[in-house]
C-alpha cells in the first residue's frame, strides 16, 4: 500500500480511466458540471465506471447539485465530492439521502478561508482544499491553480482531508512534504489540453506518488 494515495480527477475515456486504474489511483473522479471541459454525463458515468475494480473508489465532482442530478448519480458512485457553496446542512442531507460518503471542497487563498472547514465537522467525512479561483471564473475547481501550501502546515484538521489544486508530477513531493498531505488530488497536472487526459502523464504521475 503506497504511502501517499491519489485521486486522478476529470476522467472522461475508457483509455484514461484505465491508465488511472492499472497505476494505483486510490479515486477517480468524474465532474458533472456542464461548464467544465470535463463533463460527463450519468449514462457516460455509468459506462466508464463499469470494469473498474472494487478497490478504486469512484467519485461524483458536483456543483451545487440538486436532487435529481445525485439520484441519478449516486447509484453509480462510492464518493460524492460537494465543490460548491453548499451549507453544512446540504452536505449533510446529500449524505444522508445517498448513504455516501462525502468530500467537502474549500476553497483556498488566505489563512481565514481556512475556518470554513470545522464547520463541515459532523456533515462531511473529508474536506478537500482546493485553490480559490479567480472572481468571474467558469469553474469553481479544474483550473491548476495552487494555493500557499504553507497555510496547511499548522493546521489543526477538523476532519481527515486531501489537497487539490495545481498539482503535477513536479511539484508533487513538495506538496505532500509541506502540507503533509496523505491524499492528493490532480486533474489538470496530468492532460495535454483542457480535459484531455494524457495516459503517459497519468502513469508517471501515480509513478512518483508510489516513490514517496
Ligand atoms: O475539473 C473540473 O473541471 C472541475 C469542475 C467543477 C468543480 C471541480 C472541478 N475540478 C476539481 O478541481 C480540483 C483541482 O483541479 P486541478 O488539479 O487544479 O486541475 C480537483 O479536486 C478537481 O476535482
Amino acid at each position: 500500500m503506497p504511502r501517499i494515495s491519489a485521486k486522478i480527477c476529470g476522467l472522461s475515456t475508457p483509455d484514461s480511466v484505465g491508465a488511472a486504474v492499472r497505476h494505483g489511483a486510490s479515486h477517480i473522479g468524474f465532474v458533472f458540471f456542464p461548464k467544465s471541459p470535463r463533463h460527463v454525463t450519468a449514462e457516460q458515468m455509468q459506462a466508464l465506471a463499469a470494469g473498474v475494480p472494487g478497490h478504486v473508489a469512484k467519485v461524483a465532482v458536483l456543483v451545487d447539485p440538486d436532487d435529481e442530478l445525485l439520484a441519478a448519480v449516486a447509484p453509480a458512485v462510492d464518493v460524492v465530492q460537494l465543490h460548491g457553496a453548499e451549507t453544512a446542512e446540504r452536505v449533510a442531507a446529500i449524505g444522508h439521502a445517498t448513504g455516501l460518503e462525502v468530500w467537502k471542497a474549500i476553497s483556498v487563498r488566505t489563512r481565514a478561508d481556512l475556518t470554513a472547514a470545522p464547520s463541515y465537522r459532523g456533515a462531511a467525512q473529508r474536506i478537500l482544499y482546493d485553490a480559490k479561483p479567480p472572481v468571474g471564473a467558469d469553474l469553481p475547481g479544474g483550473l491548476g491553480l495552487r494555493f500557499d501550501w504553507a497555510l496547511l502546515t499548522d493546521f489543526g484538521h477538523p476532519l481527515p482531508w486531501a489537497l487539490s489544486g495545481g498539482i503535477d508530477i513536479a511539484n508533487v513531493a513538495r506538496a505532500v512534504t509541506t502540507t503533509g498531505a496523505s491524499l492528493v488530488d490532480i486533474s489538470s497536472g496530468v492532460e495535454s489540453a483542457p480535459g484531455v487526459k494524457d495516459v503517459d502523464k497519468i502513469a508517471a504521475f501515480l509513478k512518483a506518488i508510489a516513490s514517496l
